[in-house]
């Protein structure tokens, strides 16, 4: 265990990032499939009310919104943000709670949650999943089909200062590009399994 680590197991957090339409949640998915007890997303808070069948504290942390608000305060959030009117977000202890029950907690977020994990003492490791080219991004973008053409033409956009960011000097503990998505994963694996 190294000094960074803080969680009683010494499972520390894998945080991946890059920008949309890298490829992360397809390694990802490979990834839980293929260890389905070893790995966990953690819980997230919101303010909106649970829907049928959602369970409290499995499904979602479901907060009032000045127990949300208080939470910001305390800077408790990696990340958060509002959607349609709710608050969504990640706490640290969220994180803590999937390495307390023996996983490794992967955390796919975005440039600004890394730097908030980096202010942390979680010990994650940093993976930068990174398209072969930009103009290859676009095409797996419009290819997914998931976006109109503002939204892919904003997510280019803001993959400009990810891709800086990812490239900059102690950004991550590795960089995976992912051009051919078999060697992509089995470069995570290794990474991940490697201490
Ligand atoms: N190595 C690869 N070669 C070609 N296509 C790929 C590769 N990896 C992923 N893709 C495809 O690229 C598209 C984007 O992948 P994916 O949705 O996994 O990206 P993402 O980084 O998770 O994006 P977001 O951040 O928006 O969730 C998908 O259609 C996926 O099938």
């Amino acid at each position: 265990m190294t000094a960074a680590t803080v969680t009683s197991t010494g499972k520390r957090p894998i945080v991946v990032f890059g920008p949309s339409g890298t490829g992360k949640s397809t390694l990802l998915k490979r990834l839980f499939a293929e260890y389905p007890t070893s790995f966990g997303f953690s819980v997230s808070n919101t303010t909106r009310l649970p829907r049928a069948g959602e369970v409290n504290h499995k499904d979602y942390h479901f907060l009032t919104r000045p127990e949300f608000l208080s939470a910001i305060e305390r800077k408790e959030f990696i990340e958060y943000a509002e959607f349609s009117g709710n608050l969504y977000g990640t706490t640290v202890q969220a994180v803590r709670d999937v390495a307390e029950a023996g996983k490794t907690c992967i955390l796919d977020i975005d440039v600004q949650g890394v730097k908030s994990v980096k202010g942390t003492d979680l010990g994650a490791r940093f993976v930068f999943v990174a398209p072969p080219t930009v103009e290859e991004l676009e095409k797996r973008l419009r290819g997914r089909g998931t976006d109109d053409e503002e939204s892919v033409l904003k997510r280019l956009e803001t993959a400009k200062g990810e891709l800086e960011y990812g490239n900059s000097e102690g950004a991550c503990d590795i960089k995976i590009v992912n051009d051919d998505v078999d060697d992509a994963y089995k470069k995570l694996v290794d990474f991940i399994f490697s201490e």
